[in-house]
């Protein structure tokens, strides 16, 4: 039986391979570039006005000039305009270039505007300070054209999105999404709008594992089969044909009717392991047929969605080439005693309590017990060969809600 972290490697060690594909930027949220965004322009592209106000020449007010008679209005969009003679101004706009001949820009707050008899409109600086090129956003001053803005491989966000699109990128280059099928099994489980016989239960895992994934951007299609073996043989023989990562839910432990890693081994698909020395989720089963993987998750809905936040989630988020977070940690927040030889994924609620992390147990009932997960955000990660756990110690963090 594999420890945590050895299964944890076993997986990491067998990726999929992904396959590059174009897509629209607007619609790039979550997906992994494979490309370098590069500036096709200085950031910012022009000197930029900053404030809303009247650009002057600086040297005429460091001469002692306080009143200038506004020859012109230059808006955002439009050419720059110029500062041609002494002591003239130009009521201008946030956003507009640096008219040329221009050094400083002085916002309304600070300038009193008048009509004079003549009809000239004058504006009079009640500013105390300037400096040279106030309010002017120098171009270049962020990037320069060339530089490279995004590095190949990050995961797009909003930030992304915003300097690919204002370097005139309609698509980007990103990893292909693997085809997910997600597979549940079980005589006893039947669907949502069913009423279930007394020795039923209405099925839920699949219904958690496609709405953990949506939630990382993956479409799942869902699957429910009967417990018979050759039926499971079938229609995993058609789903294995047309998807990249296989998701199961249920039949890998030692009942008569847990017949998943019969039909793999059926199927041909190597096992890389059956079991990891963990609580929930202990009967897990991981393996490869080519360029493909399957993740038998055990039924038990708690230690389905262990499975899924330890294994499947980290394993997608390596083959598809994602800049991931590093691993968090919170403190538990009362003492905890478990005393099997294995790692222990408890369920916690955790709390920021002054900048901190505190897990604060809901053990629940056993890996059955799916509704204890509503009282919850995260699994905490208490490692084999340790007993007593102490209130205030350290341990890895496997958060299944923004925490
Ligand atoms: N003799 C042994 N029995 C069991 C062992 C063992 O080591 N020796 N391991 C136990 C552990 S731990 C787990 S976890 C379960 C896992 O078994 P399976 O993966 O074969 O899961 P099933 O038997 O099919 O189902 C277990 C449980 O979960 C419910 N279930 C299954 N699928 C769903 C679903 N889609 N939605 C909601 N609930 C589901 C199912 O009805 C069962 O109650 O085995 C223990 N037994
Ligand atoms: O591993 Mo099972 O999930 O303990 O119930």
């Amino acid at each position: 039986m594999k420890s945590v972290d050895e299964a944890t490697r076993v997986i990491l060690d067998h990726p999929i391979d992904l396959e590059v594909e174009t897509c629209s930027t607007s619609k790039a949220l979550g997906r992994t570039l494979r490309e370098e965004i590069k500036a096709d322009r200085d950031f910012p592209p022009f000197d930029r006005v900053t404030m809303d106000g009247i650009a002057i020449n600086y040297e005429d007010w460091k001469k002692g000039q306080t009143k200038f008679l506004v020859t012109g209005v230059q808006t955002a969009g439009s050419p720059p305009l110029e500062i041609a003679v002494a002591n003239v101004a130009l009521e201008i706009m946030t956003g507009a270039m640096r008219p040329e001949g221009a050094s400083a820009v002085v916002p309304v707050e600070e300038v009193v505007f008048e009509e004079a008899q003549d009809g000239q409109r004058y504006a009079t600086i009640t500013a105390e300070v300037l400096t040279l090129n106030q309010n002017i956003h120098q171009q270049g001053k962020d990037r320069k054209a060339g530089d490279v803005l995004v590095p190949a491989n990050t995961t797009i966000d909003h930030a992304e999105i915003a300097v690919a699109v204002t370097v005139g990128k309609t698509e980007l280059k990103v990893t292909c999404q693997p085809k997910v099928a997600i597979v549940s099994t079980g005589n006893e489980l039947v669907d949502t709008h069913e009423t279930p016989a007394p020795y039923q239960i209405r099925r839920s895992n699949s219904y958690a594992l496609s709405a953990a994934l949506a939630n990382r951007g993956i479409q799942a299609q869902l699957w429910h089969l009967p417990d018979d073996q050759t039926l499971i043989e079938e229609q995993l023989t058609s789903i294995f044909h047309e998807f990249d990562i296989i998701i199961t839910s249920g039949g890998v432990s030692k009942g008569k009717k847990d017949y998943v890693p019969t039909v793999m081994k059926q199927l041909n698909v190597e096992k890389l392991f059956h079991r990891v020395k963990q609580r929930p989720g202990k009967p897990m089963w991981f393996g490869k047929k080519g360029n493909k993987v399957l993740f038998g998750l055990p039924g038990n809905p708690v230690s389905t969605l262990v499975g899924l936040f330890k294994y499947v989630i980290p394993y997608l988020d390596k083959i598809e080439g994602r800049t991931t977070s590093p691993v968090r940690y919170a403190k538990l927040g009362q003492d905890f005693k478990f005393d099997r030889n294995l790692t222990y994924f408890l369920s916690v609620n955790v709390i920021n309590k002054e900048g901190e992390l505190w897990a604060n147990p809901v053990p629940g009932h056993g890996s059955g017990d799916f509704a204890n997960l509503l009282e919850c955000n995260a699994f905490l990660e208490l490692s084999e060969n340790q007993q007593n756990f102490l209130a205030g110690s350290v341990y890895p963090l496997i958060p299944f809600r923004n925490i």
